[in-house]
């Protein structure tokens, strides 16, 4: 693992890593934020944080704010990649944004081009947790977090492997992906066949499934751009419901997609894992 850059902040530590994945077969970078007093005595649990499209490991570091209060709380946070990357990974053809680099939605892709470096859903949930466990002083108690395609994420590993994360939080989740554009064209190029085999890749239908214990919170803008189209809280509701499991959903009238309605209330996700963690 090779050190990109420390920075202090907050009394704490944020560091940027380079390290091979073997699960993608290429290097990976990732961020890590270590709150003062982070140490092998006093280990402190870890908030993974899932971004969305186009993004890297730095824009949830650099625009969310979260540090100050993380600092605070005694709580780590990091932040992958949103896809493999690399002049041998496959991209979009075209070059669009919501496919390929920079647009890994947190699966492992099964088809052709993708298979052989599109394994983020492993990345994130085993290679990774492993390596932060190893070379950080944190303890194993997770909390995960994300926004738009990384609240996608979040919401899938987090309800497929509830006994690995002690909460769950999401920022304008794509919340039915099978059901709109973004979620269709993702998954027919690294996952194939028709939307009923994808079942296991959205939190909507797995939530429906069976009722979870998992505290649950999501926030959602009421003037973002991709609200109706891609997003469809309204059918992780549902979904709840039928469940009979707990969701709050914070609607914010006025708040867009950006990272201005993500700062804005990270604070409050912040806490909410910190009190599942025990640290409030
Ligand atoms: N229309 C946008 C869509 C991408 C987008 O809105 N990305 C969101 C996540 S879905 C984001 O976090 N962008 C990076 C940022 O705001 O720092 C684009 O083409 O860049």
């Amino acid at each position: 693992m090779e050190l990109i850059s420390e920075n202090r902040a907050f009394g704490g530590r944020h560091c940027r890593y380079r390290h091979t994945s073997k699960v993608n077969q290429c290097d990976m970078t990732f961020a890590i934020y270590l709150p003062p007093f982070a140490s092998q005595q006093t280990p402190v649990p870890v908030l993974y944080w899932l971004s969305g499209l186009t993004c890297t490991d730095e824009n949830f570091m650099q625009k969310a704010g979260a540090m100050k209060l993380a600092a605070r709380l005694g709580l780590a946070i990091v932040a992958p990649d949103t896809s493999p990357r690399g002049d041998d990974v496959a991209d979009d053809p075209a070059g669009a944004y919501d496919l390929g680099l920079g647009a890994g939605f947190y699966v492992d892709a099964t088809q052709s081009p993708w298979q052989q470096h599109y394994q983020m859903y492993s990345y994130v949930t085993e290679e990774l947790p492993e390596l932060v466990e190893s070379a950080f002083p944190v303890t194993r108690e997770r909390a995960i977090s994300g926004h738009s395609m990384g609240g996608h994420g979040a919401l899938v590993v987090a309800l497929r492997q509830p006994q690995r994360y002690v909460s769950v939080s999401a920022f304008s989740p794509i919340a039915n992906p099978t059901k709109c554009p973004w979620g269709n064209k993702a998954f027919s190029a690294y996952l194939g066949g028709a939307p009923e085999q994808w079942s296991d890749y959205d939190a909507s239908m797995l939530l429906a499934k069976q009722r979870y214990s998992l505290p649950i919170l999501v926030e959602q803008g009421g003037n973002d751009q991709f609200l109706t189209e891609q997003l469809k809280p309204e059918t992780l509701l549902c979904s709840a419901r039928t469940s009979s499991t707990q969701l709050t959903l914070n609607m914010h009238e006025g708040y867009d997609h950006s990272y201005f309605f993500i700062a804005s209330f990270i604070d409050e996700h912040l806490e909410f894992h910190a009190s599942h963690l025990g640290l409030l």
